[in-house]
């Protein structure tokens, strides 16, 4: 998953890395160290080690209270093990530290916007992305350890994680607090995958305790109800159909007042896959959404379209205000570009990964677990 962008990523952290390590210089500094809390006389009574950071320790000897001093030994005794104290001692520590200017940044931040563009990024995305590594990078004194390349990677992790996590939307948490049945329609154009993202997640609020029930409402592509009908036979949940060309918003209606006499808790609806640009049916889609309204639309889109997926989550949401994107075939993307940009351009978050064929092969959206993902192993 993601395996270009992750080397692409991995070559700017290495090009900054060595910029960073050319510019370093050393520093030297006083750094007070303070071991570990004595607890007890005994404890007071064996010499304290310490093990400096670097070459020399300028001593310092633990600081006792003059008062102490007067006191009862047993008194004194109970004192120190109920406070205790720190030893303390200062060490001179060499480190180094470094300051990027623009200049240093120019080509390598060219060369990642590229880069990520490649990777199929948006280019508002990448533009952000990009200004954000700088303006984390540029004018501040740093001081660095012996790994440059993790100063590099925050930068990046924070950049990316950013443009992810735009309005982050927890489904699981939305759907135990609404009042049921919880609506949720999912459109998008064909073949990307609504069908397949239905059979999971009705499989995955079945697993959580709760009844579903599916609507066919992709009455126009020949064989699209009965393979609806197989997941929900495979999973064990109530198919509301009718039949072939007939009116979605029909089905949709059934199937909404068939889970409000039986306390469904959630339905789950499929639609045609429509181009955005097909007038007709966006407007069968408008259709379906007054007849039935949707508490939740769920926009279906392959990661492995790129940009072309973020282009028509724009579009559809437009059309229909969406209340998040489903990812799927993000075991096949290599690219990652989609998944970076969607939430970013649409405004609203991504929701779920399908990461492949089986029922349980979907994964609830954590940004900070994908920006983990893209500097993995
Ligand atoms: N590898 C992989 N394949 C997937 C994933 N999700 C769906 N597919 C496959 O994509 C193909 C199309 O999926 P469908 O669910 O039929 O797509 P759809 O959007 O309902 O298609 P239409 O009914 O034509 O609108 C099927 O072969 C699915 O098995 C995924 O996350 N990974």
């Amino acid at each position: 998953m993601f395996n270009k962008l992750k080397a692409k990523l991995s070559g700017f952290k290495d090009k900054i890395g060595s910029k960073i390590d050319e510019k370093a210089v050393a520093i030297e500094s006083v750094e007070e160290i303070v071991e570990e809390i004595v607890e007890s006389d005994e404890e007071l009574e064996s010499p304290v080690s310490i093990s400096p950071s670097s070459q020399e320790v300028l001593e310092e000897k633990p600081e006792i209270p003059a008062e102490e001093t007067r006191t009862d030994p047993k008194e004194e005794s109970k004192t120190t093990k109920k406070f205790g104290f720190a030893q303390k001692a200062k060490a001179l520590v060499f480190e180094r530290e470094f300051i990027l200017e623009e200049d240093d940044l120019e080509e390598p931040l060219w060369d990642l916007e590229m880069a990520l563009l490649e990777s199929d990024i948006a280019l508002s995305v990448s533009e952000a992305i990009v200004n954000s590594v700088k303006s984390q990078l540029v004018g501040t004194r740093r001081r660095i350890g012996s790994n440059t390349g993790n100063i590099v990677e925050d930068a990046l992790k924070n950049a990316i994680y950013d443009v992810m996590s735009a309005n982050v939307f927890d489904l699981d948490e939305y759907v135990e607090k609404a009042e049921k049945p919880v609506h949720i329609v999912f459109i998008g154009i064909n073949g990307t995958g609504k069908t397949t993202s239905i059979a999971k997640l009705s499989k995955r609020f079945k697993d959580q305790g709760m009844s579903v029930v599916v609507a066919a409402g992709d009455t126009f592509r020949a064989g699209a109800i009965d393979q609806l009908a197989i997941h929900a036979d495979n999973i064990g949940v109530k198919i509301i159909k009718h039949q072939e060309q007939g009116d979605p918003a029909a089905v949709i209606y059934d199937a909404m007042q068939h889970a409000k006499a039986h306390n469904v808790d959630v339905v789950l609806s499929d639609t045609a896959g429509r181009m955005h640009t097909n007038i007709n049916l966006m407007e069968q889609l408008k259709k379906v959404c007054r007849v039935a309204p949707p508490d939740l639309i769920i926009f279906v889109d392959e990661a492995v379209a790129g940009n072309d997926a973020v282009e028509r989550a724009a579009q559809f949401n437009d059309a229909v205000p969406i209340s998040g994107s489903i990812l799927t075939k993000t075991d096949a993307d290599s690219k990652g570009g989609a998944a970076i940009s969607i939430a970013y351009i649409t405004g609203k978050p991504i929701l779920f990964l399908g990461m492949g064929q089986g029922y349980d092969d979907i994964r609830k959206f954590d940004p900070q677990w994908f920006v983990d993902q893209l500097f993995g192993e």
